[in-house]
C-alpha cells in the first residue's frame, strides 16, 4: 500500500436540483475552499490536483477538466482527471491517494463533481442516435431486470426497497448538505407515489442534484501538522469488468466481490459486519442496500434483505449503512462516490455532526457505475495504520 495517507480536509457543497448561483467552476471552487479551510491550508500548499466527473453526455458539457486548472488552483502543478462513470469519485480518490502513497506527493487536492442541471442524465441515458433501438430509460430502465432478478433468487419481500428508502430519507433530515429532505417520510408515503421502473418506485429513487466534493490527501509528516483529527486509509481497491458476457452475474458482480476481498484484505478485516463501525455505499435505488449487503460480504448470498428488514443498516443499528442519508439522497453522479468516501472520513474524524454514529473508528466507502462495472472502495480508520 506504500507510504501512510491521510484524509485531513474534506469540503462539500450543499446538493440541490439546480446550483443556478454558481458556474461549474464556481461550484468545485467551493467545495476545495471548504477542504483547504478544514484542513488549514492554502491553494499554495498542495502539489497536485486530481479531479474526476461522470461521463461529459450527462451534463452535455464536454471536457470540463480544460478550462477548471485555474479556478482550482492547479496552475504550473500536476493535474488529471480520472473517469471511471459513476464510479468516477472514489477512483478519483484512490488514483489522489495513490500520489501520496507513492511518495511523490505532500498534499494533494481531490475533487468529484456534476452540475446535472445543465443537462438531462437521464435522458441522455435514454435516447440512442438513429437507426438502432434504445433498450432502456435512464440508469432506473438498465438496473430494474437486474432488481427484478435480485427479488427473484433471494425472495425478498416488496416491502424491503421501502425500508431502504425511509431510512436513508430520514437520515439525509440530518444532514445539512442532503438535497432531498422529507419530514415525516414513511412507508405509506412511499409506497403511494408512482411506480417508474418496476419495482423502483418514485421515492425509491435518488434524484439528479448539482454539488461537488473535495478532500485533501496528506503524507504522514503533513497529517501530523493538520489542525484537525485525519482519517487515515487502511486500504483502496478498484476492479472493473466488460458489461457483456456470457454468465456475468449482474445480481453480485465479480468485481465488487474481489475489490471487497482486497480491500478488506488490506485493512486486516476478515468479518466486516463486525470489524466496520458504519459504511457510506453506493445506493442509487433502494432495492441496491441488500443487494450490495451480499456484495460486499456483509452476510451470505441471498441473506441481505434480511438485515435490512432487522434494522442492522439503521443509524442505531450494529452496522450504519448510509448515515448521511447516500445516494437515495444526493445524486451529483460524478461527486457521489467521493461523497461517500468523504463522509466515511468524516465519521471516523468524528466530525459528521448529526449523523455521526457514535465511537466510529473504521469506515467503509464505496461506488460503482457503469453498467455496475466499475467498482471501487476505501477503508479509512482513526489509527495510524
Ligand atoms: C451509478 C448511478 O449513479 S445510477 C443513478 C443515476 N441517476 C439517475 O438515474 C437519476 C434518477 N432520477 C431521475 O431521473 C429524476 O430525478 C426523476 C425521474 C426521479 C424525477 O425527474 P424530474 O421530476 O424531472 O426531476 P427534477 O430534477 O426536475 O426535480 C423536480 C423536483 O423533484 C424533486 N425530486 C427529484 N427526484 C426526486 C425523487 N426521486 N424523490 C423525491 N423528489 C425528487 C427535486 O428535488 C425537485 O424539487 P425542487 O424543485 O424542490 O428542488
Amino acid at each position: 500500500m506504500g507510504n501512510p495517507c491521510a484524509v485531513i480536509g474534506v469540503g462539500q457543497t450543499e446538493y440541490r436540483t439546480r446550483r443556478l448561483d454558481v458556474s461549474m467552476a464556481g461550484l468545485l471552487r467551493e467545495a476545495a475552499q471548504r477542504a483547504l479551510q478544514d484542513a488549514g491550508l492554502d491553494w499554495d500548499d498542495i502539489d497536485a490536483v486530481v479531479v474526476g466527473k461522470a461521463p461529459d453526455l450527462f451534463e452535455g458539457v464536454m471536457m470540463p477538466e480544460a478550462y477548471l486548472a485555474d479556478a482550482l488552483g492547479a496552475r504550473g502543478k500536476p493535474m488529471m482527471r480520472v473517469h471511471t462513470a459513476g464510479s468516477v469519485g472514489g477512483s478519483t480518490a484512490i488514483v489522489a491517494a495513490g500520489l501520496v502513497q507513492s511518495g511523490l506527493h505532500e498534499r494533494v487536492l481531490t475533487v468529484a463533481w456534476e452540475k446535472q442541471s445543465e443537462s438531462n442524465a437521464t435522458w441522455a441515458l435514454t435516447v440512442n442516435s438513429p437507426h438502432n433501438t434504445s433498450l432502456v430509460v435512464g440508469a432506473g430502465g438498465y438496473f430494474a431486470p437486474h432488481i427484478r432478478a435480485y427479488i427473484a433468487r433471494s425472495g425478498a419481500p416488496a416491502h424491503i426497497g421501502t425500508l431502504v428508502a425511509v431510512k436513508d430519507r430520514q437520515n439525509a433530515l440530518k444532514n445539512p448538505y442532503a438535497h432531498l429532505k422529507i419530514p415525516g417520510i414513511s412507508r405509506e408515503m412511499v409506497e403511494a407515489t408512482p411506480m417508474l421502473w418496476e419495482p423502483i418506485r418514485y421515492l425509491e429513487t435518488c434524484p439528479s442534484s448539482d454539488g461537488a466534493c473535495a478532500m485533501v490527501l496528506a503524507s504522514e509528516d503533513a497529517a501530523r501538522r493538520a489542525p484537525k483529527p485525519p482519517a487515515w486509509v487502511l486500504g483502496t481497491s478498484m476492479r472493473s469488468e466488460p458489461i457483456f458476457f456470457a454468465g456475468r452475474d449482474t445480481v453480485l458482480p465479480q468485481g465488487g466481490r474481489d475489490a471487497a476481498a482486497d480491500v478488506y484484505r488490506q485493512a486486516g478485516i476478515t468479518d466486516p459486519r463486525r470489524e466496520l463501525d458504519c459504511a457510506e455505499v453506493y445506493v442509487p435505488f433502494s432495492w441496491y442496500e441488500p443487494m450490495w449487503l451480499e456484495n460486499l460480504g456483509f452476510c451470505g448470498a441471498g441473506e441481505g434483505w434480511k438485515l435490512t428488514e432487522a434494522g442492522a443498516t439503521a443509524l442505531d443499528g450494529d452496522i450504519p449503512w448510509n448515515p448521511s442519508g447516500g445516494v437515495l439522497s444526493s445524486n451529483p453522479i460524478g461527486a457521489s462516490g467521493m461523497i461517500r468516501f468523504a463522509e466515511a472520513a468524516l465519521q471516523v474524524r468524528g466530525m459528521a455532526g448529526e449523523h455521526q454514529v457514535e465511537g466510529a473508528r473504521r469506515a467503509l466507502g464505496h461506488a460503482y457505475g457503469g453498467g455496475a462495472q466499475f467498482f471501487a472502495m476505501w477503508i479509512v480508520g482513526s489509527d495510524k495504520p
